[in-house]
Order: C-alpha cells, then structure tokens, then sequence
C-alpha cells in the first residue's frame, strides 16, 4: 500500500529529474527539433561522429553529406533506434539540400595527416575542400553554427570568417574552430598523473590547434595535484604532441577518429544545448577573440542561443605558460594569416 507522503516524494523525485534533464537540454517539451549536418560523414572521423550524433537526444534530424559513401553511412546509422531522422547526400549537387534549415554543420572533411606531416602540410588541400564548404553555408544555412574540424585548424577557421565575410553573412559568434579533442587528452593524462578519477578533472587548452600552439593550463587544472614542474612540462609536450602520437601509432592509416569523434560530438553537444538556453555551457574553442593581439585564439567559450555568448578570459597563468603563450602567438598568427591570404585570393 503507498503511503501519501510516499507517493508525494515519489512525485517530487519525478520532477527533481525532470528538471534536471531539462536543465541538460533533454527534456521533451524543452527539446526543439535540431538539424546537424556532418561534411565528410563517409570519412574516418565521420562515421563515429554521425553514430555518436545518432545517439544525441537533442538531435531531431541528421543530415549526412560526403563527396562519396554516403548512402550506405546513412542506411546503416538510420537503423539506430533513436530520435533522429537520417538522411545521405552525396557529391556537389545534394550539397544544397543536405545544408537547408541547419542548425549546427560539423566539418570532419578533408585530408588527415601521415608520419612526418605537420597539420599545415594538409593547407593546401583542405583550404579549398574548407572553402567551397564554407561557400555553400553561406547559401544555405547562413545561420547555422558551424564546428570546424578539418586541419590546419589554426587556417581553416580564418578561411572560413574571409568566406562568411565575402558572402556578407559572416556572424563571429557562430564560427567554432573544434579544439575539444585537445581538452580530451589534457584531462586524460592529467589524470593519470594526478592519480584522480578522470571524470572529475578540468583543464583549460588555449591557443590554437598545431603542436606548439596548443596551450594546456595545468596551473589551473582541479582537482588541484601539486605535481613538480618537470611532470608540468612532459604533460604539456604530450598534450602538444597528442595527434602526432596517434598518427605515428597509425603508421600511415590516418590520424586520429574515434577520439575526434567523441571530442567533436562533445562539442556539438554543447553548442546545442547552447541553443536550446541551458545555462552554464562552456567549452574551450578557437574563435574570433580579443582575449589576446591575435584575430582568433582559443580560450574558454560560453555558449547560448547565438552561438557564442562570452569569450573567457586566460585567468592566472603561471611563469610557464606565460612564456609559452609568447611563444606561440608568431607561429599562430602566421597560421591565421595564411588562412586569410588564401580566401582573399
Ligand atoms: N580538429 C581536430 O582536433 C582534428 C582534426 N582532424 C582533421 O579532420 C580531417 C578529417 O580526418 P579523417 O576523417 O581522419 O579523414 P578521412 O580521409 O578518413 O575522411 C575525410 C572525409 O572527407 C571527405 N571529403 C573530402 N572532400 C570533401 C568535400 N569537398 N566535401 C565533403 N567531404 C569531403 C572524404 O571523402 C572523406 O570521407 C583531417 O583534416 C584531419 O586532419 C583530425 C583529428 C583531430
Ligand atoms: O594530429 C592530427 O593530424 C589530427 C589532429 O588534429 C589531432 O589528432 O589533434
């Protein structure tokens, strides 16, 4: 037999986790229905990605486009029994209608990296694929938030504002370079190293996305570990060279995938919930910034129904990454305007 005040705190549990959910952004009558779009879903980072994105709650429909291998991507992640409408679009003529009514377009499209590459080595293919893809969001869903994957990042992101600009829909809140993956590997080996549970750990990565540019904050990482500069430094070195351990680990089968699918469906995520008015979204990204000299720069970001809502400040560094932000700005800003000299072309 229930009891009333059984039955009344059953309700108010009810609620608590609904309220919760909705503060998540996975309530249903708090979930609007939301198109993501993958450029390059046939690929190795676009497959996962498009499965991880099949399983987002806050996804109504997911639009698949590739030059190549799309219907097959998109029959078979349809058959996931989740929210979500699938639907394949391949080479340039669907290009229109798999952008049309986008609310976020990820782009994994382009060339990835073999041994003895850096990510600049990959400009001058993947400027172009980044060019005419950014060319067509102009067109069709000049709203949309788009979540820049392809490398050299540090270029691709200031190609596609010079696109936007050009197409007269240029809107810097809603032009996200993808540095998550960078985020990913700084709290995973921070955690080994701190010996704490993963799943607790922050650290902010500021800068860009290539070797020394990409910037881990350890001094600000929690939970607080009082680990010795010489571990500090080997952290950040393995932060900086994480896509080149992956790369040489692949031997010549591409880089990284599955953890670029997840970072990049982390921070798809998050940009929807932004959109949907969650409060308190805030990831690391490369963007338009003022947060130092540099056009773009990577920081942390709060994110709402416009896209970006705040860029964060650097915070308190220490004497190391003072000197490692110095470091990076010429190598970053030569990245930027390379990006820029190209699109203007
Ligand atoms: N931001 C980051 O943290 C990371 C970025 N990357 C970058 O992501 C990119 C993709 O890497 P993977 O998926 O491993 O490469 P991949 O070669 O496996 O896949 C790329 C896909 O892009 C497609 N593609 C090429 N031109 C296209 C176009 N014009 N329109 C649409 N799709 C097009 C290809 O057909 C292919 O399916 C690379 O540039 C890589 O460097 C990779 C890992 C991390
Ligand atoms: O290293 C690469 O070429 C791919 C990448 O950006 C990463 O894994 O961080």
């Amino acid at each position: 037999m229930i009891k009333p005040s059984m039955l009344r705190s059953l309700q108010s549990a009810v609620s608590r986790g609904s309220s919760q959910l909705a503060r998540r952004g996975y309530s249903s009558e708090s979930t609007p229905e939301r198109k993501v779009v993958v450029l390059g879903a046939a690929g190795g980072i676009g497959q996962p990605l498009s499965l991880l994105m099949k399983l987002n709650p806050l996804v109504s429909s997911l639009s698949l486009y590739d030059i190549a291998g799309t219907p097959g991507v998109a029959a078979d992640v349809s058959h996931v029994n989740t929210r979500s409408e699938v639907a394949g679009y391949q080479g340039e003529g669907e290009l229109g209608k798999a952008l049309e009514g986008a609310d976020v377009v990820i782009i994994p499209a382009g060339v990835p990296r073999k041994p003895g590459m850096t990510r600049d080595d990959l400009f001058n293919i993947n400027a172009g694929i980044v060019k005419s893809l950014c060319t067509a969001i102009s067109k069709y869903c000049p709203k949309a938030l788009v979540n820049m994957i392809s490398n050299p990042v540090n270029s691709t992101v200031p190609i596609a504002a010079e696109v936007f600009k050009k197409a007269g829909t240029y809107d810097e809140k809603r032009l996200f370079g993808v540095t998550t993956l960078d985020v990913v590997r700084a709290k995973t080996f921070y955690a080994g190293k701190a010996n704490v549970p993963v799943a607790g750990v922050n650290v902010p990565v500021v800068g860009g996305h290539a070797g020394i540019t990409i910037l881990p904050l350890f001094s600000q990482a929690t939970p607080k570990a009082n680990l010795d500069h010489d571990v500090i430094v080997a952290l950040t070195k393995r932060t900086q060279d994480g896509g080149t351990e992956v790369v040489e680990a692949k031997a010549g089968k591409g880089s990284a995938t599955l953890s670029m699918a997840y970072a990049g469906a982390l921070f798809a995520d998050a940009c929807l919930k932004g959109l949907n008015g969650v409060p308190d979204v805030v990831e690391c990204s490369f963007v338009q910034s003022n947060v130092t000299e540099l056009p773009f720069f990577a920081s942390k970001v709060r994110l709402g129904k416009n896209g970006v809502e705040e860029v964060l400040g650097l915070g308190a560094l220490s004497d190391y990454e003072k000197q490692g932000l110095e470091n990076l700005k010429p190598e970053l800003l030569a990245s930027i305007e390379k990006g820029i000299k190209f699109a203007k072309q």
